[in-house]
């Protein structure tokens, strides 16, 4: 019997962790997280569910009977997550932030805390599986539920993090979850369609950077693969690597983004071929079992959250980046999102894509 303290977002999945923790005999504590207000960031009109999530979990746990607090993470999420994003886009990369999230927020801040206060574990309600080895080393597995699996968003956690973390939900499908938590009397159904950036409810993040970077949305222009200006862009954080759409280009050959270079404030566009990448260099990488696997590596990189993982060889750098050589060119690999290296449905580490040299 442990003493745990369940993140809770007020939706299906962290509230059946709580239910199931309990129904194992465990002191369950419930815990939401405040990372944003409603008036920040000048995104008020768009905003809705901060607060909304809270009341939700608390109401949960009335009904499991077990205590409630909120944890002001509001200063931390605003300097490791919302800056981040900000910053990452003044520099031509393309932002995770649930990644920096799960980082700096949920498996630092929130972990540590729930140590200082006596805690043995944290839980969340998130699709992924952790299991002990027979060598006692704690391993990081996709979820049973391929479609909900957040393994990706989680590479970053090391042994000391999964020695504390419970995830109660990845045994099962998001089916079974729902019906699990409907049979219990609790919500089960997801609030909406979970978006993509909870900071950015309506996915359109050109209020935030108007207000908090507005010189990253300056015009410039937009060269081809030799360098010859071909047209103008409305600012380079509102182009992705691998977009098409809205380049206003005209008509002819399909063109596509295959760089952003910050340095000239240019976006670099080309046809299809040019997408592709075999190599790609991956900075900051963290090993679940807290130190490399021997080498030559081969395993498989995915390098966005549903892109299919490939095949590849991975190999240090002298530089302390991790070399990726893909088996088959994989298109659009951005800069700025995380790499995370698999062996079957097991998470052996990841870090982030690196930005290519642009000529
Ligand atoms: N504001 C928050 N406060 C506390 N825990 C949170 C918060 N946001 C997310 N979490 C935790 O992280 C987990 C994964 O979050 P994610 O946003 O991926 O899923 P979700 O749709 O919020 O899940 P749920 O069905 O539990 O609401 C949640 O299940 C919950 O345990």
């Amino acid at each position: 019997m442990a003493n745990v303290l369940v993140a809770m977002s007020g939706g299906v999945d962290s509230s059946l962790a709580a239910a199931l923790l309990l129904e194992a005999g465990h002191h369950v504590t419930g815990v939401t997280m405040h990372l944003w207000d409603d008036d920040d960031h000048g995104l008020r009109e768009s905003l809705c569910c901060a607060a909304e999530a809270a009341a939700s979990a608390r109401r949960v746990c009335a009904l499991l009977g077990i205590p409630f607090y909120v944890f002001n993470y509001q200063r931390e999420f605003r300097r490791h997550v919302i800056d981040y994003f900000i910053r990452a886009y003044t520099h031509g990369l393309t932002p995770n932030p649930c990644v920096e999230c799960n980082r700096m927020i949920k498996f630092r801040a929130l972990l540590d805390r729930a140590r200082a206060l006596g805690f043995d574990a944290v839980a969340t309600g998130h699709y992924a599986r952790i299991v002990r080895g027979a060598d006692g080393r704690y391993q990081l597995w996709r979820a049973v539920d391929e479609d909900k699996d957040q393994s990706y968003m989680l590479h970053m956690l090391g042994q000391a993090d999964l020695a504390r973390l419970l995830f109660p939900i990845g045994e099962y499908t998001k089916r079974d979850v729902r019906a699990m938590a409907a049979a219990r009397g609790l919500p089960s159904a997801d609030r909406e369609e979970s978006q993509d950036i909870c900071f950015v409810p309506d996915g359109d993040y050109r209020n935030l950077l108007r207000i908090e970077a507005p010189e990253s949305l300056t015009p410039g222009p937009i060269v081809d693969l030799e360098g010859r200006e071909i047209g103008r862009h409305q600012g380079l954080p509102l182009y992705t690597v691998g977009q098409r759409r809205g380049l206003g280009l005209g008509g002819g050959e399909p063109r596509y983004v295959i760089a952003i270079d910050p340095a000239r404030n240019a976006l670099i566009v080309g046809p299809a071929e040019a997408l592709n990448r075999e190599r790609f260099t991956v900075t900051d990488v963290r090993w679940v079992d807290d130190q490399p696997p021997a080498e030559p590596l081969t395993c498989m990189v995915q390098v966005r959250a549903h892109a299919e993982p490939l095949p590849a060889r991975v190999s240090a750098q002298p530089d302390g980046r991790w070399l990726v050589e893909l088996e088959r060119p994989q298109r659009a690999v951005s800069p700025g999102q995380a790499a995370v290296f698999y062996a079957g449905q097991r998470v052996l580490g990841g870090g982030w894509i690196a930005r290519p040299e642009v000529r």
